[in-house]
């Protein structure tokens, strides 16, 4: 059985490497921020403004439990989930863990064209935004390295750098 778990902020390629390294492997594909959207008929954004932060990561909790039930499937998880309760541990105990290590200069030229549809970035101008991802990476960074594999997702711009590091993951986790 396979259950693979793929974490990292924002921005660092968990939807885009996750979607295509599952139908490398041929096993479904599960976003959990996707997932909460469809489970509640809400976007993260409306979840956020409606619960507050502290509620959607009980729930975010609660559905990382539901979808980490499922076998044989590939997980990408929201930015910040590994960031708080024991999701971190919960995530290990139950499948490969894959910490998406992204340089935050990639992640500011990533997010300042794609900071609309997260929350927490929206409304930021560039100086801001690059200050709030360093920041931020030095939160979450002992978070995220609690997984068992780092992988470096510095190139995910075209379809063949995705190719590339479909390949190079499938090779770290031996798959
Ligand atoms: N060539 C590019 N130019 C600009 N932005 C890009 C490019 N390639 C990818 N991106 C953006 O970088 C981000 C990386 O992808 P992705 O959405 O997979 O990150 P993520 O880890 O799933 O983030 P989140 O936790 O917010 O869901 C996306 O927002 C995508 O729009
Ligand atoms: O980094 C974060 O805290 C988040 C990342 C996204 O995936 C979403 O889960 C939400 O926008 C919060
Ligand atoms: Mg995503």
């Amino acid at each position: 059985m396979i259950r693979i778990f793929l974490t990292g902020y924002m921005g660092a390629g968990k939807t885009t490497l996750g979607k295509a390294f599952a139908r490398k492997l041929n096993l479904p594909f599960v976003d959990l921020d996707w997932y909460m959207e469809e489970r509640f008929h809400k976007t993260v954004g409306e979840l956020f403004v409606e619960r507050g932060e502290a509620g959607f990561r009980e729930l975010e909790k609660n559905m990382l439990h539901e979808v980490g039930a499922f076998e044989d499937v590939v997980i990408s998880t929201g930015g910040g989930a590994p960031c708080f309760f024991d999701n971190m541990d919960f995530m290990n105990r139950n499948g490969k863990t894959v910490f998406l290590n992204v340089h935050p200069d990639v992640l500011f030229r990533r997010l300042r064209v794609a900071k609309q549809q997260r929350p927490i970035l929206q409304g930021k101008q560039d100086d801001e935004l690059k200050e709030f991802i360093i920041r931020a990476l030095e939160k979450r960074t002992p978070f995220y390295s609690q997984a068992q594999y780092v992988f470096n997702a510095d190139e995910l711009e075209d379809r063949s750098q995705i190719e590339k590091s479909v390949e190079k993951l499938r090779d770290l986790l031996k798959l």
